[in-house]
């Protein structure tokens, strides 16, 4: 774990990429485009967590129409800035059969989690999978999925805030930022 000094010496250093306001505004313009799609489909949304907390906590509110919740916990990078193996620690109670699931994560990266999860979601019978990411990271190569709804594309760097922690800090804040490089 980082002691508090040394998490203040990275945000301190960090590079802000999208602002509070930027990220609010983008929310409410993919609560839009969620319930335009899905507002009659009484879908059952899977939060992953726990970098999606944020914007699901946003987000939810703003989903004027008929819905379950549930939540998963899978992490791949375990503090690191480099994904490694899946670990699944917490799977969804709600049955997702026949019903339209709607996936909410905080960012796309490489793609192997929110594949990992589509597949496991279909398996079970789920009868529609959709996913809202909130940032996706333009890797510069093809990824084995794209969400149905993104809200902003981040560059290729290790990114923090609104969620996303940086080695286990700064998941409250309410801007996006870049670590130094
Ligand atoms: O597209 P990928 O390269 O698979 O990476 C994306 C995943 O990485 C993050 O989770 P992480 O493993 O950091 O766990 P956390 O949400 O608990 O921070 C994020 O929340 C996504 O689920
Ligand atoms: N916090 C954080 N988690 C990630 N998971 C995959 N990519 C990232 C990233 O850039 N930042």
């Amino acid at each position: 774990m980082l002691s508090s000094e040394e998490a203040r010496k990275i945000f301190g250093t960090a590079e802000q990429i999208f602002s509070a306001d930027v990220v609010s505004q983008t929310v409410k313009r993919m609560a839009i485009d969620i319930t335009t799609l899905l507002s009659h489909q009484y879908p059952l949304v899977l939060s992953i967590m726990g970098g999606a907390v944020v914007f699901t906590g946003q987000l939810l509110p703003l989903l004027e129409f008929p819905l379950n919740f549930d939540y998963l916990h899978v992490s791949r990078y375990d503090n690191k800035t480099h994904g490694g193996k899946l670990n699944w620690t917490v799977l969804p109670r709600e049955n997702v059969q026949n019903r339209v699931v709607l996936v909410l994560d905080d960012i796309l990266d490489e793609g192997i989690t929110l594949a990992a999860i589509r597949e496991r979601v279909m398996n079970q019978g789920a009868a529609a999978f959709y996913s809202a990411v909130f940032a996706d990271k333009d890797i510069g190569r093809s990824k084995p999925i794209r969400a149905d709804f993104v809200g902003v594309v981040v560059p290729d760097r290790y990114v923090f805030g609104f969620g996303m922690d940086v080695r286990g800090a700064w998941r409250n804040l309410p801007a996006i930022y870049a670590v130094k490089e």
